[in-house]
C-alpha cells in the first residue's frame, strides 16, 4: 500500500515521463484505450483529446481530477463531472502559436496560389479566446481588416470590438473559426458553419477550420466548394476523425490531420498546465514546471507578411503535409501519433 495517489496517463504526452514519479504512481495508457476497468484504480488522469471521459468510463471510480494537456476539452462530459465532484483542468491558450503558425502559413500559401497581399482584404475570425485572439492580433499587424465575432463575449462587453456573425460573413475574403465545440448551453457551435453560414458568405471566400469538426456540416461544406461558392476550404479538424470524410478530403485546399496546434512549445505548454494542474491538487512541489529540455519560444514582433511568408515553408510546409494526407488518409491517426513537433515561428 502506498499514499501515493495512482495516475493514469496518456503514453502519447509528450515530456511527461519521469516527471510526477516521485510523488505518485504512474500508469501510462494509450488515451484512446483508457477504459472503465483502468479508471476503477485511478484516482486522477491525465489525458489528451483521445480519451472520452463520461459515465461510461467514470462511474464508480475513484478519479477525482481529470488534467487534459488541450485547449478543448468536449471529449470530457462537464455537467457529468461537475455531478460528480471530478474536478476538470484544461491547458487554456497552450498552442496558440502553433495554431496561429497554422492558419498564417495556410494564408501565406494561398496567396502566393491565387497572388495577392492582406491589403484591402477582410479576416473574419469566429471565436476570439486564445487563439482567435492572436489571429486576429497579427491579422492586423500583417494589413488584414480584421472582424471579430464572438457572441458570449458581446454579449459580456457590449461595447468591444466585435461584429455579429451575419454582418461578418458577407464581408470577409477570409473566415476562420476557433470556437470550442459546444452542443447545448446558450451559444452552441455544433453544426454552426451550416448551408446557411456558407451561403452567407462572401463567394470566392475562403473558410479556415481549425478548431473542432463538429462545428461543420460536411455536406455543407462539399456542395459549397462544388458549387464554387467557396475559393477554398483548409481543414485541420473533421467530423468523425480519424474516419475523416473523403469528399472534403478531395475539395479542400490544404487538408491536414489535425496537427495544426502540434508545435514543440504547444505541447510542452500542454503538459507543463497538466503537470502543474496535479501538482495543486495532490500539494507536490510542481507547481511551475516547465520541460526542462524546451526553450521557450521566442515572439518576433517585427516580422512582416513577406518574411514570415517566404520564412514559413521551412518551418511549416502545409502543401507537403497535405499531400502526405491525401496520399494516406487511412494513416489519419497514425500521422498525428507520429507528427514530428514543428517549432513555433512566431
Ligand atoms: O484542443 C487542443 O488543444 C487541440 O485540438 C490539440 O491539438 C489536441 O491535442 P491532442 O489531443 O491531439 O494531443
Amino acid at each position: 500500500m502506498t499514499d501515493k495517489p495512482h495516475i493514469i496517463a496518456d503514453c502519447d504526452i509528450p515530456f511527461l515521463k519521469g516527471v510526477l514519479e516521485p510523488y505518485a504512481d504512474m500508469e501510462y495508457l494509450k488515451g484512446s484505450e483508457i477504459s472503465h476497468a483502468d479508471a476503477l484504480r485511478a484516482d486522477a488522469l491525465i489525458i489528451r483529446t483521445r480519451t472520452r471521459c463520461d459515465g461510461r468510463l467514470l462511474d464508480g471510480t475513484p478519479v477525482r481530477l481529470i488534467a487534459t494537456a488541450t485547449i478543448g476539452h468536449d471529449h470530457i462530459d462537464s455537467p457529468y463531472c461537475r455531478e460528480h465532484r471530478i474536478e476538470i483542468r484544461t491547458a487554456a491558450g497552450c498552442n496558440a502559436r502553433g495554431v496561429l503558425q497554422y492558419v498564417m502559413a495556410a494564408l501565406a500559401a494561398l496567396a502566393r496560389r491565387d497572388g495577392w497581399t492582406p491589403a484591402g482584404r477582410t479576416l473574419g475570425v469566429v471565436g476570439v479566446g486564445s487563439v482567435g485572439s492572436l489571429i486576429a492580433q497579427y491579422g492586423e499587424h500583417f494589413g488584414f481588416r480584421v472582424l471579430r465575432c464572438d457572441p458570449p463575449k458581446a454579449k459580456q462587453d457590449p461595447a468591444g470590438d466585435y461584429t455579429e456573425l451575419n454582418e461578418m460573413l458577407p464581408q470577409c475574403d477570409i473566415v476562420t473559426c476557433h470556437v470550442p465545440l459546444s452542443v447545448n448551453g446558450d451559444y452552441p457551435t455544433k453544426a454552426m458553419a451550416d448551408a446557411s453560414f456558407f451561403a452567407s458568405m462572401k463567394p470566392g471566400a475562403v473558410f479556415v477550420n481549425t478548431s473542432r469538426g463538429g462545428i461543420v456540416v460536411d455536406e455543407d461544406l462539399i456542395e459549397a466548394r462544388r458549387s464554387g461558392r467557396l475559393s477554398h476550404a483548409v481543414i485541420d479538424t473533421w467530423n468523425d476523425e480519424p474516419h475523416i470524410s473523403r469528399d472534403l478530403l478531395g475539395l479542400a485546399s490544404l487538408a491536414t490531420p489535425h496537427i495544426a496546434g502540434y508545435t514543440v512549445q504547444g505541447k510542452a505548454a500542454g503538459t507543463a498546465a497538466a503537470v502543474r494542474a496535479v501538482s495543486r491538487h495532490y500539494s507536490m512541489p510542481l507547481d511551475d514546471w516547465y520541460p526542462p529540455q524546451v526553450t521557450p519560444g521566442k515572439p518576433d514582433p517585427s516580422i512582416g507578411w513577406e518574411r514570415m511568408s517566404s520564412a514559413m515553408p521551412r518551418y511549416f510546409d502545409i502543401e507537403a503535409e497535405t499531400s502526405r494526407l491525401r496520399a494516406h488518409p487511412e494513416l489519419f491517426e497514425t500521422m498525428r501519433n507520429n507528427y514530428r513537433y514543428r517549432n513555433e515561428f512566431f
